[in-house]
């Protein structure tokens, strides 16, 4: 049965009418349950004193400024101690337009906003040359210049003495400490459904596929550099925006405020309260902003308690309190997972497919026709490929006509996954060239060879942990999703078709693979052998021109390997792409490609139909041993 039908029969069973299940079907809830929280707040903030009106004003802040790293670090992996330099420029920017402008704080939203954002991108940049650890200590300093800086910058920020800040105006209209808490909580409900928009959908799995696997999201279209660098602006934005409310809630600031502890503090925020929950920020915020507050009747021994509460919960819940509660929720909640799962397995069905594929080669496109639907020649000419003294491929030559299945085999160490990796953009060439179809590759990055619809899997498994594989065959539309995140923040008509097809074609191709009952299940749950089905899955689901298959069966039993190379050239031969099929399995390959390539010490040593290889003395010698 496939997980639609599981869903809709879920649905019509007699506790699917109850009054959870009915909320779970609500669409936005999340949003609905958000802005309840915010009333309740509300509700109760017209008892609140003006210092605990400031305090719950400061939780806001922070929240928004905890939920900014939930993008950056928590989704794109992306840690950050510079936050303090962004929520400083968010302060003075806010200021200037205070100081030299007629406008209120909608005025020092935009400024604070779009200087955040830009500061952000700045930051931002390093990541298309950099790695994550490296950048992470560019960001430590940033924030040393930026202090500096504003201290130097005595104008505006009033140096070392620092700065009043005029009292919270908006349009015209001067707040009180608790007309700016509402204020804040309206700012933080905006930049958190914002936030939550970018997380679900095309930008927020690029973020967690560039995190969880930078490989694959690279050769899925997905540009490792500037992904972070939109993490960095949109990052950058929320905490500009925080800064506005930060500057009028403590009406007094000093560049000292914004040190590097400053900026340390909001990663604590973050990781405590769950990085990869928006709404673990809130709790982050409350328990590093709010709890020392709230514990000030106990002293001094108020840190101990604080620091106990902290070491007690990263022991036990190393996902924050978000993560922890969402674990119990899975655990005890209604709708209950089952225990956790053993790896999940499939039964082959090597018969079924080879009769479907025996019908698929019987009714094999020509040629021409495949270029048509859509497969793409590869060119290979003359390639070399050296590591330090080792050369890995010596010369290769080859052709793949549009539409077929081109076994690449040799024994271990011919070749065979570096030429892929060449191909693919993994491994820089040192001599020849490789076209797909008119287009010459080199110097194309990965995700700029997966435009042009190259497309592969890898040899060792390289899959998105913590993610469904539903959510592996959405990433694999990364480069077709047909629209932008500007779509996805305001949810515009593009996304909603957009998601409705991806999702579509996610089932499609889940059911084609064999994987329609287990779209839900996270991928760390799966047996091996599913593992490999969900790689595979991820490469075809977006329909690659030319799918370079690198070793598919390996690990799998000769059912297995069978039923799910089966399977993929079912669907390869249908959209008509073109193959390359790296494998060890001999009998596999003579018996399901169009031409056999052999390759040894980098060499092509063969290369002819499967019958006239298998005869040919050099490829018994090298493959087979003589
Ligand atoms: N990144 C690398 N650095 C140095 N040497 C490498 C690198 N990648 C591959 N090689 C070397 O290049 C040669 C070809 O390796 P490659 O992995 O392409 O072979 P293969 O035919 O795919 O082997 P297998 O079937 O075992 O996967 C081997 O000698 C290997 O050690």
């Amino acid at each position: 049965m496939s997980a639609p039908d599981t869903r809709q029969e879920a649905a019509t069973r007699p506790g699917g009418r109850s009054p959870i299940a009915l909320l779970r079907r609500l669409p936005g809830r999340d949003v609905l349950v958000a802005l309840l929280a915010i009333l309740v707040v509300l509700a109760l903030s017209g008892s609140l004193t003006g210092y605990q009106a400031y305090v719950v004003t400061v939780v806001v802040i922070f929240t928004i400024i905890g939920a900014s790293h939930t993008l950056l670090f928590g989704a794109a992996g992306q840690p950050s101690v510079g936050h303090a330099a962004l929520l400083g420029a968010g302060v003075y920017a806010g200021i200037a337009v205070s100081r030299h402008t007629t406008f209120g704080m909608e005025g020092e939203f935009v400024a604070a906003i779009v200087v955040g954002a830009l500061i952000g991108v700045v930051i931002g940049l390093p990541s298309l040359r950099i790695g994550s650890l490296y950048l992470a200590i560019a960001t430590l300093a940033l924030c040393i210049v930026a202090q500096q800086i504003f201290f130097e910058w005595t104008d505006l920020t009033g140096g070392g003495a620092g700065t009043q800040v005029s009292p919270p105006k908006l349009f015209g209209a001067v707040y009180t400490p608790l007309g700016l808490l509402y204020i804040a909580l309206v700012v933080m409900g905006i930049a958190l459904l914002f936030a939550r928009n970018l997380l679900r959908g095309r930008q927020g799995r690029a973020w967690n596929a560039v995190r969880t696997s930078p490989l694959a999201a690279s050769s899925l279209g997905i540009s490792l550099g500037w992904q972070k660098v939109g993490a960095f602006g949109v990052s950058g934005a929320m905490v500009g925006c925080a800064g506005v409310l930060y500057a009028h809630a403590v009406n007094y600031v000093s560049p000292s405020d914004f040190s590097l502890e400053l900026s340390i503090v909001t990663l604590v925020i973050a990781i405590i309260g769950g990085q990869r929950y928006l709404w673990g920020a809130a709790l982050g915020a409350i328990f590093v902003e709010g709890l020392p507050e709230m514990l000030r009747t106990a002293g001094e021994f108020r840190y101990v308690i604080y620091g106990a509460v902290f070491v007690v919960v990263m022991i036990f819940f190393p996902e924050g309190f978000a993560g922890g509660i969402a674990a119990l929720w899975r655990r005890f909640g209604p709708r209950r997972s089952a225990p956790p799962p053993g790896p999940v397995e499939l039964e082959p069905t090597a018969t079924l497919v080879e009769a479907e594929l025996a019908r698929s080669v019987a009714a094999e496109p020509a040629p021409a026709a495949a270029a048509e639907r859509g497969g793409v020649g590869l060119t290979v000419r003359d390639v070399r490929v050296e590591f330090g003294g080792v050369t890995a491929v010596d010369g290769v030559t080859l052709d793949v006509a549009p539409g077929t299945v081109v076994g690449l085999v040799g024994p271990n160490g011919a070749g065979k996954t570096t030429l892929l990796n060449a191909v693919s953009g993994f491994v820089p060439v040192t001599g020849g060239e490789i076209r797909v179809g008119e287009h010459l590759l080199a110097p194309r990055r990965p995700a700029q060879r997966r435009a042009l619809g190259v497309g592969r899997t890898f040899q060792n498994l390289s899959l998105h942990e913590g993610m469904t594989v539903l959510e592996h065959l959405l990433i694999g539309q990364h480069a077709v999703a047909g629209y932008g995140p500007v779509g996805q923040l305001f949810r515009m008509p593009a996304y909603v078709r957009g998601e409705r097809l991806l999702r579509q074609n996610a089932l499609e191709t889940a059911e084609l693979l064999g994987l329609a009952d287990l779209v839900d299940e996270r991928v760390e749950n799966l047996a091996y052998g599913v593992q490999k089905r969900v790689d595979v899955a991820r490469a075809v689901v977006a329909r690659p021109r030319l799918l370079l298959l690198d070793e598919p069966a390996a690990g799998l039993t000769p059912d297995e390997g069978d039923d799910l190379v089966g399977r993929v050239l079912v669907h390869s031969r249908h959209v008509g792409a073109t193959v390359v099929l790296v494998e060890h399995n001999i009998e596999l390959v003579m018996r399901v490609a169009d031409r056999v390539v052999a390759l040894n010490f980098g060499r092509v040593i063969a290369d002819d139909v499967p019958d006239v290889v298998r005869r040919q003395d050099d490829f018994v010698e090298a493959y087979l041993g003589g």
